[in-house]
């Protein structure tokens, strides 16, 4: 049996590069940006009118005010957004301009409306507090052509979307995501829409871990076999030859019926381990063929939850090229666990005086499914210790 930290290191060396393909940008969002983006232009890209009002030489309105004359400025024009920049022809005049539009050629000051009097095609400059430039967004002062706005590997949000669009990235190329079957097994396990009979259930692990792989944006396909040798053979045979990833729930630990290593065994899957130091989720099987990339997560549903948390996440995010920060919360209330392995115990997490705080949340063990609802994380208490205290903080793993 290996330990956690171990097993990590492992699965962190297995990783694989899946390529890259190219897409709608609005399709890109969760997806793994897999190129620098560059500015097109200047940001903003021509001096840029931010007030509504009017456009003024500043040189011609401070000379007016030293010597005491009249501020009305006799309106030349009117510059809008989307138009094509205007040339103020008399610096004793000034233009109307609108947010969003060109500054125009030979103004470079703008007044609010609310600072002017207009009467009689004039504008007067009420004189209190305007200053030189004013209102006015320069060409460039945010980023210049050619500057780095998305780095490489950058997870795309909504702020992304933004700036591919501005930039005219209409397509965009993300890291492609691995080809993922999802398999369920066992005799006991009957659809969501049957009736189970007494000694049946129905099949959760499935779907939350066609959830937890929706959360990272990877469609996948789901399966179910019977514990029943041949079949588990035949068809892992093709699905191993078919997917990037196979990810099966159930069937790995010491029963009469859990025959996956043993099948694994016979289709040639390299075994890189079976088993970690930690509760839940303990019988874990990793391995591998040249194509193919097997997790077997144990059955029970904390099991195959939080495993897929703890080593299918970071795995898949170093296969895609993202750096991953480790959280950590305050343990809220003191803790025991007796055994010598890591314990993933469920945590309700909370604020207290901005620290992010961790409530144990005590469920009925590894097949209490029901209770990951009362909860929002895991935290990690390392197995070198049997009492954890309130106010010791601790790696997390959020599923919320
Ligand atoms: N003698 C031993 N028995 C067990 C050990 C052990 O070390 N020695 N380990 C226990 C631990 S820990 C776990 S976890 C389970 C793992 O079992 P398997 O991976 O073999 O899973 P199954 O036997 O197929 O099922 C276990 C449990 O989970 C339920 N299950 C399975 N698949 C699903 C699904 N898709 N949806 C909902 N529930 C599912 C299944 O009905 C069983 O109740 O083994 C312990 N035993
Ligand atoms: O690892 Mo098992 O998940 O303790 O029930
Ligand atoms: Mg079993």
């Amino acid at each position: 049996m290996i330990s956690v930290k171990e097993a990590k290191n492992i699965i962190l060396k297995a990783t694989q590069n899946f390529g890259v393909e190219e897409i709608p940008f609005l399709k890109s969002v969760g997806r793994i940006l897999n190129e620098d983006i560059l500015a097109d232009r200047d940001f903003p890209p021509f001096n840029r009118v931010s007030m509504d009002g009017i456009a003024i030489d500043f040189e011609e309105f401070s000379s007016r005010l030293r010597s005491n004359r009249q501020l009305n400025f006799k309106i030349e024009g009117i510059q809008g957004a989307g138009s094509e920049q205007i040339t103020l022809k008399n610096s004793e005049n000034c233009i109307e301009v609108m947010t969003g539009a060109v500054l125009p050629k030979n103004a470079n000051t703008v007044i609010r409306y609310e600072d002017l009097e207009i009467e009689n095609g004039f504008a007067k400059i009420i004189p209190e507090g305007i200053c030189d430039a004013q209102n006015v967004h320069p060409k460039g002062k945010d980023g210049k052509v050619g500057d780095l706005l998305i780095k490489q590997n950058t997870k795309i949000a909504a702020a992304e979307i933004g700036v591919l669009a501005t930039v005219g990235k209409s397509k965009v190329k993300v890291a492609k995501q691995p080809k993922i079957l999802i398999i369920s097994t066992g005799d006991e396990l009957v659809g969501v829409d049957e009736i189970p009979l007494e000694h049946q259930i129905r099949r959760s692990n499935v779907f939350t871990l066609v959830s937890l792989l929706e959360r990272l944006h990877i469609p996948s396909e789901a399966a179910h076999i019977t514990d029943d040798k041949p079949i588990l053979k035949q068809k892992i045979a093709t699905y191993l030859q078919e997917y990037d990833v196979l990810l099966f729930s159930g069937a790995v630990s010491k029963g009469k019926f859990d025959f996956l290593p043993q099948v694994f065994d016979k289709l040639g899957v390299e075994k890189l381990f079976h088993k970690i130091a930690q509760r839940p989720g303990k019988p874990f099987f990793y391995g591998k063929t040249d194509k193919c990339n097997v997790f077997g997560f144990p059955g029970n549903p904390i099991s195959t939850f939080v495993n897929c948390l703890a080593y299918f996440y970071p795995w898949y995010y170093k296969s895609v090229g993202v750096e991953v920060e480790e959280e950590t919360a305050i343990l809220a209330e003191d803790f025991a666990f007796k055994p010598n392995l890591t314990y993933f115990l469920q945590v309700k997490l909370s604020y207290k005086f901005g620290h992010l705080v961790a409530t144990p949340i005590t469920g009925n063990g590894s097949g209490d499914l029901a209770s990951l609802v009362n909860a929002d994380a895991f935290i990690q208490l390392p197995n070198d210790k049997n009492e954890f205290k309130s106010g010791e903080v601790f790696p997390i793993i959020r599923y919320r």
